[in-house]
């Protein structure tokens, strides 16, 4: 049987484009021979349409949607992800898999486990399936999921059900486990995937298709590497991770394992941060982006993902020297500027920092110059950078790291300020490892970006480690604290010092309104900042 998988990029909300790409990929599946054809998770709302679902017209809509696709498909079924209405008591709706075929809706099968943590919230506005069995399709008997019902706890931290969705199926005889999918990129992720899907085929011993989304939505980067997998546990296929991709793959014995490419995390992390860029930039109807080039490392790793994502001829870089910026970081930035052939222009903001200090002198009287001064800097840095954006239309990029988002070293309405946080979830010892694997050709970020020590250069001779542990320490502080979970006496068991683990922790609570502010950050670790971490600002507890 020749099977279709349609690893699709949708939009949340555009129901006419992503209908406009199903019938697509439904047309040239069928043209290559497919006999079903699959799509992924939510694929007429996009996923994930959250409070989107209460608007009046949303759910609506994407019913009329389904019914316009059904319309138009013939005698080759294909699956398609949508929102169905729920009629009976509980949550309005379902998160629901249709078979379309023959211009009509020929079953309809709702999803079983809500995932409810981390990023998801489904439970919010789907109630459960209340019954879990196959459909037949063309004398088929297809075990029909949708992406958590098939996640085992092996990998997940959740109660266990005692028949899990696909051993309930499994129980009442399938030919093929469908699954459809709209499962976000972490580090690591797709190999978790195959391994689950495999050890689930053989204990099943049925074959397995599975069929995920890509593209960036807001946080959420998902990485498609779509699978189908043999009922001895081998993977028959594999389609390409961080692209739209359309694969007709027969399923039946003579069909060999396929090895999978091998990728170091750097190189995954970084394909994860170019789309996830390149969709939110252009979903959010922008062309062109800007941000200020200080000639560390940080605002260097954000620049070669903008110009990879959007063309270098669509990235502005902007130098804001003040008398703190050494002249070895100017020469970094615009070295790397030519390495790119992204735009880039200076804007010198000593008169400006100079002349608010004048204005301020006064209301100053008697207090030393601190923190304050230095925030100045940053924040005029981000007054000439939003009008850069005003202007042009630039979107400005944000370019703090996972490791200073977590400790508030940062300036709030200052470097914080912008449409999109590229490496917020990127720790600063994986913004080193990243910027060397992007260097292994050829010197694209200039080495002494690389190799000298990190500086806010805010003040004479400032090094980040005058403040903060080194990143080493701080990331494997923030690894099991943040990722993690483990509390301050498991982390000091790990080997670190108790006092900075104290103040580490201490930091990232005190932080917390600051992240609250922040601008929207891809997420590439199992545990990023912002919507999977919900954290009340004002609280008490202390360990
Ligand atoms: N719970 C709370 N809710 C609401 N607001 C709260 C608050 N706690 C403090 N605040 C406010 O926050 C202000 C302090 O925050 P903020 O103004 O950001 O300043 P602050 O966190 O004190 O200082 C920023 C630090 O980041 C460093 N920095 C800046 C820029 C770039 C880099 C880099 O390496 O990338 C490093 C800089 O050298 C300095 O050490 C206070 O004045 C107070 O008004
Ligand atoms: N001299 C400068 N010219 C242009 N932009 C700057 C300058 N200094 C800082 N910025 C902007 O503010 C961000 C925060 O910079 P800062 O140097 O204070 O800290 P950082 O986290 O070490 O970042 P980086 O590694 O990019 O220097 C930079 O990434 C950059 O976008
Ligand atoms: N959409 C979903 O059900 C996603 C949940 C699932 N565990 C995943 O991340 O793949």
């Amino acid at each position: 049987m020749k099977i279709a998988l349609a690893q699709l990029n949708t939009i949340v909300g555009d129901f006419a484009g992503n209908q406009a790409q199903v019938l697509d990929a439904y047309r040239k599946s069928v043209a290559a021979g497919a006999k079903l054809v699959l799509t992924p998770e939510l694929v007429i709302t996009g996923y994930p349409p959250r409070d989107l679902v209460h608007r009046s017209r949303f759910v609506p809509g994407n019913i009329e949607t389904l019914h316009t696709i059904a319309a138009e498909v013939g005698e080759v079924p294909i699956i398609v992800g949508f929102v169905d209405i729920n009629k009976d008591a509980g949550k309005h709706f379902h998160n629901a898999a249709a078979v379309l075929q023959h211009g009509k809706v020929a079953h309809i099968v709702h999803k079983s486990l809500l995932p409810t943590y981390d990023v998801f919230d489904e439970d919010r506005y789907f109630e459960p399936a209340r019954i879990i069995a196959p459909v037949t399709v063309d004398g088929q008997r297809l075990g029909i999921t949708i992406c958590e019902d098939i996640w085992t706890d092996e990998y997940l931290p959740r109660p266990l059900y005692d028949v899990s969705p696909p051993e309930m199926l499994g129980e009442q005889g399938i030919d093929l486990l469908v699954n459809i999918s709209a499962s976000p990129y972490a580090l690591g992720k797709p190999r978790i995937r195959e391994r689950m899907l495999g050890a689930l085929a053989q204990e099943l011993k049925v074959p397995i298709v599975y069929c995920n989304a890509v593209g960036g939505n807001d946080q959420l980067v998902f990485d498609g590497n779509s699978l189908v997998i043999g009922a001895n546990g081998d993977v028959l296929a594999r389609l390409k991770a961080f692209e739209t991709d359309l694969q007709v793959v027969e399923l039946g014995k003579s069909t060999a394992a396929t090895q999978a490419v091998e990728t170091c995390d750097a190189e995954e992390l970084y394909r994860a941060l170019v789309l996830g860029t390149r969709d939110y930039v252009r979903k959010c109807g922008f062309k062109s982006c800007v941000l200020g080039l200080s000639g560390g490392i940080d605002s260097a790793l954000v620049a070669v993902i903008a110009a990879d994502a959007l063309g270098s001829e669509n990235v502005l870089g902007i130098s804001l020297p003040t008398e703190f910026s050494s002249q070895g970081s100017k020469d970094d930035a615009r070295d790397l500027a030519k390495h790119l052939g992204i735009r880039y222009d200076t804007v010198a903001i000593q008169p400006v920092f100079e002349s608010v200090k004048g204005q301020m002198r006064d209301i100053f009287a008697g207090k030393p110059e601190d923190v304050t001064e230095e925030n100045m800097q940053s924040r005029i840095r981000g007054l000439v950078l939003m009008s850069l954006s005003n202007k042009f239309g630039h979107l400005l990029l944000t370019t703090g790291n996972k490791s200073e988002m977590a400790v508030g070293y940062c300036t709030i309405y200052g470097d914080m300020c912008g449409g999109l946080s590229v490496i917020s979830d990127l720790p600063k010892t994986r913004v080193y490892e990243v910027s060397r694997w992007i260097n292994r050709e050829r010197e694209i970020i200039p080495w002494p970006t690389i190799e000298k020590p990190p500086s806010a250069e805010l003040r004479p001779d400032q090094k980040d480690q005058d403040t903060l542990p080194e990143y080493d320490i701080l990331d494997g502080i923030l690894e099991l604290f943040v990722e993690q979970g483990k509390s301050v006496g498991e982390i000091v068991t790990a080997g670190y010092n108790e006092e900075v683990v104290r103040w580490v922790l201490r930091r990232v609570e005190l932080n917390e309104w600051k992240r609250h502010q922040a601008a929207p950050g891809l997420k590439v670790t199992s545990k990023a900042f912002g919507m999977g971490r919900r954290m009340p600002i004002v609280q008490k507890f202390r360990e």
